[in-house]
C-alpha cells in the first residue's frame, strides 16, 4: 500500500504540517518531518483526529477516548450495561485508536477512578470518561436513549459527534462522579441539548470542507466492526442526526446487547420507524420534520384523484405529505417550485412514483368548459341543418395584395386611405356572389401577425394564399401554407397583380408545387386563380371557385340552436365598451342573448354587421361586431350563448380565476435552467417597454414584434401591454422602472397623463405605424448594445536594422511595405508570421526628425514601447481600432 505523506494531509486539511506533525506525535505516531509518511490507516485516524480536535480540544483525545471506552467497558464495574451502548462502538474505537489506545486506556482508567480532578486536568480524560459515564446512564436510563443514538451515530460516522462527551465534560465536573449513575445522565443530558447540536452542527461544516473525511470514516467502520451495517448510504445519511435513531433502537431493548452486536441495517431502518425513535428526534430539534411524518405513517395514502390543474401545497394535501417534502422531491429533480405553483404532468407523474402513489387525474376545467357543455347539450339536429357561408381567410406575403384583393371583392379601396402599407386590424367581411355569402376574415401580412393568422386559420374553412405573379414565393407565403396545412383547410391560390408585364404565373406554380400545393392543371389538386386586384380580373373566378370548394366542403349549420361564434378582433371602444368582431359558427346570435366568452360575459346589447350597421341577429358562417360583453374577449375565445346571466358570470369567474392562478403560477415557476438563465442575463441589458394599444390585434403584434428584438446581450422587456389609452398608472408604473419608456400605438396621451409623464421624466412615443415603432425600438436596443470594436490595419514595415540608442532603448530601422506607420498607434511585431508582441509606437523618425507619419517605399526608425528584443526580418504592423455601434 502506498504511503500518505504529512504534508498531503496537511494540504488537504488546509493545515500547517508542524500542526499535523503535532498531532500525529500526540498519536503516537512517527512521525518527524513533513515529508514523514504513514499507512493510510493511520492516516485517517489522524484526519479524524486532528478533525475533532479542530472541533473542541476536548475532543482531541477522541479517537483514543473511544478505544478506551470500549476496554473500559469490558473491564471497568459498570460493565455489561457500557457493554450495550458500546458494543457499537467498540470496534470502531479499536480500528481508530490503536496505537494509542493504551495509553489513553489506562489515562481514563484514570480518571474514572480519580474523577474530578482528572477531568479538570485533561479534557481527555474527562472525555473518556464522560464516555462511560455516558454510556452508563444510558443502559440505564432508556430516556437517555437519544444520547446513545449521538453517541452511536459518531462512532459510526464521524468522530465528530465524540463532541458529545467534551460538553459533558464540563457538566460531569460539576457532578460528583461518586453520585449515583442516574444523576450523572441526567446532568449529562441537561447539558447535551444545544452543545451537542452545536457540535453536531460544526461536525457537518468540518466534514464538508473534507469531503474525504466522510467517507474514510465510513469504510472504516465496515472494515472496524466487521459488521454489515456500515451500508455506506445509511452512513451517509447518518451526517445529520436522523442517524441517530438508529443507534438508539439498538439500546432501547437492554436485554438484546448481543443482538446489538450483530446490528445490521435491517434493525436500523426498522428502529427508525418506531415512535420511540422519533420522540428522539424531537428531542435534538426536528419536531416539525418528526410530527409530519408520524401523520404520515399513521395515514399512508395509496391512491388520489387530482385535477389536471393542481398546485404544489394541494398536492401535498391530498398525497398527506408536509408541502416542503414535495418542495424538496421537486427541487432534488431539478425544477424549482413554491407552493402555489402547478404542477405539470411530468412533475405529478413522477411524485406520484417516488411517493408510491397511484394518481388519476380528473379535469377540472370541466367547471367552466362553457363549449364542452353547448356541446353536449344537444347536436343540431339533422333536419334543421341549413348550408352557411364559408368562412375564407386571405393569407399571403406583405405587399401581394391581400388588402386589395379583398377590398376589390368588397369593392371598397380601404387600402389606400390606410395609415400605412401594413393592414392593422383584423376584420371580417361578408360578400354576396350568385346569391350566397361568403365571408372573410382579413388577417395582416406581416410577420408579426402570425400568431393571429394562424388562429384565423382555425375558424376558417378555406384559406386563399395571395401570391404576388411578379414576386412569387416570399417566407409567408410558406408560412401562411404551413398554416393552413396545419389546420388541414383547403387551399386557394390567387396569383394576384397578373395585370403587371413581369407576372410569371408558371414560376409562382413551380414554386408552390416545390412546397406541396400543385396545381390541378398540373396534375395536382389545388386550384390556381390568376386575379388582379387592381383590374378585377378574375376575381369572380376565384369567387365561384370559392363557393366550389365550400360545396365540396358541404358546409351546414343549425340556426335554431343557441349560437356559438368565434372572436376574431376584439377592443375596447370609447363610448361603446368592450366590442368583439366575432364570426357565428353554429346557431344563430341575437340581440338579448346572454353570452360569454372566456372571461367576459354579457347580454348582447347590439349587434353590428361588416358595414357598422345594427342588425338584429347573425347566422352561421357571417360577422358580427358584439356590443355590451363586460370585458375584452381574447381573440380566438368562443362565445356562447348561456341560459342566464348568473351562469354566464359563473363561468366567465371561474375562467377569469383560471387564468390568473396559471399566470401567477407562470410567474413563480422557475426550472433550475431558466434560474441559470436568469443569472446569466444579470449581465443582459433590456430596455423596459409599456406597450399601449387600440386594439388587441395590433397590441399582439407589437408584443410579438418586440418580443423578438433581441440578441445575446440585448433585449426588450416588456413591462406591461395592454388595450386602451395611455393612463396615469401607465406613467406610474414606467417611472418605478429604470428607463423604461412607454410605447402608444394609435393612442396618445392627453391631459394630466401628458403633465404626469413629463414631470416624472417618463418617454411617451406614440405611432400610427408598427414598422415606425418596431425601427425605433430596434434603434434604441441596438444603442445599448456594446459597441464592436473592429480593427483596421494601417501598414507594415519591415526591420532592415536594429539600433541600439541610449535612453531610447532599441529602435528598428525599417522601410515601409504597406500603407504608413503612425506615431501613437497601436502596432504589433511579427516575426515569421507569428505575432510576438503588441503594443505602441513610442518614437517614429525619420532621419534625424521626429515625424507622425511615414508612407509605403520610405524608410524611418521605430521605437517600440516597452519592447527591445526587435530583429532584422521582424515586421511591424500598425493598425487601430475603431468602435463601430453594434447591430441586432
Ligand atoms: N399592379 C397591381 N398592383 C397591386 C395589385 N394588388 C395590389 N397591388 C398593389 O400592391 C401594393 C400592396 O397591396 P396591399 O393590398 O396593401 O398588400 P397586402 O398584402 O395587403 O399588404 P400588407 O397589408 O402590408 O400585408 C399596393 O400598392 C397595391 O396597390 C394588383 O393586382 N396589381
Amino acid at each position: 500500500m502506498d504511503k500518505v505523506r504529512i504534508t498531503e494531509i496537511a494540504k488537504e486539511l488546509g493545515m500547517k504540517s508542524k500542526d499535523i506533525i503535532e498531532k500525529a506525535v500526540d498519536m503516537g505516531l512517527d512521525v518527524k518531518a513533513p515529508s514523514s509518511s504513514i499507512d493510510p490507516e493511520d492516516a485517517e485516524k489522524l484526519m479524524n483526529y486532528v478533525l475533532t480536535g479542530e472541533n473542541t480540544q476536548a475532543s482531541k483525545p477522541f479517537s483514543s477516548v473511544k478505544a478506551p471506552e470500549v476496554k473500559k467497558a469490558d473491564v471497568v464495574e459498570k460493565v455489561e450495561k457500557v457493554e450495550k451502548a458500546v458494543i457499537i462502538e467498540t470496534p470502531v474505537a479499536e480500528k481508530v485508536t490503536t496505537p494509542k489506545t493504551k495509553t489513553l486506556k489506562e489515562k481514563e482508567l484514570e480518571g474514572v477512578q480519580t474523577v474530578d480532578t482528572s477531568m479538570k486536568d485533561e479534557s481527555q480524560k474527562g472525555d473518556s470518561l464522560l464516555m462511560d459515564d455516558e454510556v452508563d446512564t444510558e443502559e440505564k436510563n432508556d430516556p437517555t436513549n437519544v444520547r446513545k443514538r449521538r453517541g452511536l451515530v459518531i462512532v459510526k460516522k464521524k468522530r465528530p459527534e465524540v463532541v458529545e462527551p467534551v460538553v459533558e465534560e464540563k457538566s460531569f465536573s460539576h457532578t460528583s462522579y461518586g453520585s449515583s449513575e442516574r444523576e450523572v445522565s441526567r446532568s449529562i443530558e441537561s447539558m447535551f441539548s444545544s452543545p451537542i447540536n452545536q457540535e453536531a452542527q460544526k461536525k457537518k461544516k468540518k466534514i464538508k470542507k473534507v469531503p474525504a473525511e466522510k467517507k474514510s470514516n465510513a469504510e472504516k467502520l465496515d472494515i472496524a466492526l466487521n459488521i454489515e451495517m456500515a451500508d455506506t448510504n445509511i452512513d451517509i445519511e447518518d451526517d445529520d442526526m436522523i442517524v441517530l435513531p438508529d443507534l438508539n433502537a439498538g439500546i432501547t431493548v437492554n436485554e438484546e446487547v448481543k443482538k446489538k452486536k450483530q446490528i445490521d441495517p435491517t434493525q436500523i431502518r426498522t428502529t427508525k420507524k418506531t415512535n420511540f425513535v422519533m420522540q428522539g428526534i424531537q428531542r435534538v430539534g426536528r419536531k416539525k420534520r418528526r410530527r409530519n411524518v408520524t401523520t404520515q405513517e399513521a395515514e399512508a395514502i395509496s391512491a388520489i384523484e387530482i385535477p389536471e390543474e393542481i398546485r404544489v401545497y394541494e398536492f401535498a394535501e391530498k398525497i398527506n405529505k408536509p408541502v416542503g417534502e414535495v418542495i424538496k422531491e421537486l427541487f432534488s429533480l431539478g425544477v424549482m417550485f413554491t407552493k402555489n405553483d402547478f404542477l405539470d404532468k411530468d412533475s405529478i407523474e413522477i411524485l406520484a412514483d417516488t411517493f408510491g402513489i397511484n394518481v388519476t387525474t380528473v379535469n377540472d376545467q370541466e367547471s367552466f368548459d362553457y363549449v364542452k357543455a353547448y356541446d353536449e347539450e344537444g347536436e343540431a339536429s339533422e333536419q334543421n341543418l341549413v348550408e352557411r357561408a364559408p368562412v375564407i381567410t386571405i393569407m399571403g406575403h406583405v405587399d401581394h395584395g391581400k388588402t386589395s384583393l379583398l377590398d376589390y371583392i368588397r369593392s371598397a379601396k380601404v387600402a389606400a386611405g390606410e395609415a400605412g402599407g401594413i393592414t392593422q386590424h383584423v376584420g371580417a367581411y361578408m360578400v354576396e356572389k350568385n346569391g350566397r355569402n361568403i365571408t372573410f376574415i382579413d388577417t395582416p401580412g406581416h410577420e408579426a401577425f402570425t400568431e393571429m393568422r394562424s388562429r384565423g386559420a382555425k375558424v376558417t374553412d378555406i384559406v386563399i394564399v395571395v401570391v404576388a405573379a411578379d414576386d412569387g414565393v416570399k417566407p409567408q407565403t410558406k408560412e401562411a401554407v404551413e398554416h393552413a396545412k396545419a389546420a388541414g383547410v383547403p387551399i386557394i391560390i390567387a396569383v394576384n397583380k397578373m395585370d403587371k408585364e413581369s407576372a410569371n404565373p408558371d414560376l409562382v406554380k413551380a414554386q408552390l408545387a416545390e412546397l406541396g400545393i400543385t396545381p390541378i392543371d398540373w396534375g395536382g389538386e389545388h386550384e390556381f386563380v390568376p386575379v388582379s386586384a387592381k383590374t378585377g380580373m378574375g376575381i369572380e373566378d376565384l369567387l365561384e371557385t370559392i363557393l366550389l370548394q365550400a360545396d365540396v366542403l358541404e358546409l351546414k349549420a343549425d340556426p335554431s340552436r343557441d349560437v356559438k361564434a368565434t372572436v376574431i378582433e376584439s377592443s375596447l371602444e370609447k363610448g361603446r365598451g368592450p366590442v368583439a368582431t366575432v364570426v357565428v359558427q353554429d346557431g344563430t346570435m341575437r340581440v338579448g342573448d346572454i353570452v360569454v366568452a372566456g372571461i367576459a360575459f354579457g347580454k348582447v346589447k347590439a349587434l353590428l354587421n361588416d358595414r357598422g350597421i345594427a342588425v338584429k341577429e347573425a347566422l352561421p358562417g357571417e360577422p358580427v361586431v358584439v356590443l355590451g360583453l363586460s370585458e375584452v374577449p381574447g381573440a380566438g375565445e368562443t362565445l356562447i350563448n348561456v341560459k342566464s346571466d348568473k351562469i354566464a358570470r359563473e363561468y366567465a369567474k371561474k375562467k377569469a380565476e383560471y387564468l390568473r392562478q396559471k399566470e401567477l403560477s407562470k410567474s413563480t415557476k422557475v426550472s433550475l435552467d431558466e434560474l441559470s438563465d436568469m443569472i446569466a442575463e444579470g449581465a443582459l441589458k433590456t430596455l423596459p417597454v409599456i406597450i399601449k394599444a387600440d386594439v388587441q390585434g395590433s397590441l399582439e403584434a407589437i408584443k410579438g414584434s418586440l418580443e423578438k428584438i433581441r440578441n445575446a446581450e440585448t433585449k426588450v422587456n416588456i413591462v406591461s401591454a395592454g388595450i386602451g389609452g395611455i393612463t396615469e398608472s401607465d406613467v406610474a408604473l414606467a417611472s418605478a422602472s429604470s428607463n423604461c419608456i412607454i410605447l402608444g400605438f394609435h393612442v396618445r396621451p392627453t391631459g394630466i397623463v401628458k403633465e404626469k409623464a413629463k414631470s416624472s421624466g417618463v418617454e411617451i412615443k406614440t405611432y400610427n405605424i408598427i414598422y415606425d415603432l418596431i425601427d425605433d425600438v430596434t434603434s434604441l436596443v441596438t444603442g445599448l448594445m456594446a459597441p464592436v470594436i473592429r480593427e483596421e490595419n494601417i501598414g507594415q514595415a519591415m526591420v532592415r536594422e536594429v539600433f541600439a540608442v541610449p535612453k531610447l532603448g532599441h529602435i528598428a530601422g525599417c522601410i515601409v511595405t504597406d500603407g504608413t506607420i503612425n506615431r501613437g498607434v497601436k502596432i504589433r511585431v511579427i516575426r515569421d508570421g507569428v505575432i510576438i508582441y503588441e503594443g505602441s509606437v513610442s518614437s517614429l523618425k525619420r532621419f534625424k526628425d521626429d515625424v507622425k507619419e511615414v508612407g509605403k517605399g520610405y524608410e524611418c526608425g521605430v521605437g517600440i514601447e516597452g519592447y527591445t528584443d526587435i530583429k532584422v526580418g521582424d515586421y511591424i504592423e500598425s493598425f487601430k481600432e475603431v468602435e463601430e455601434k453594434a447591430k441586432l
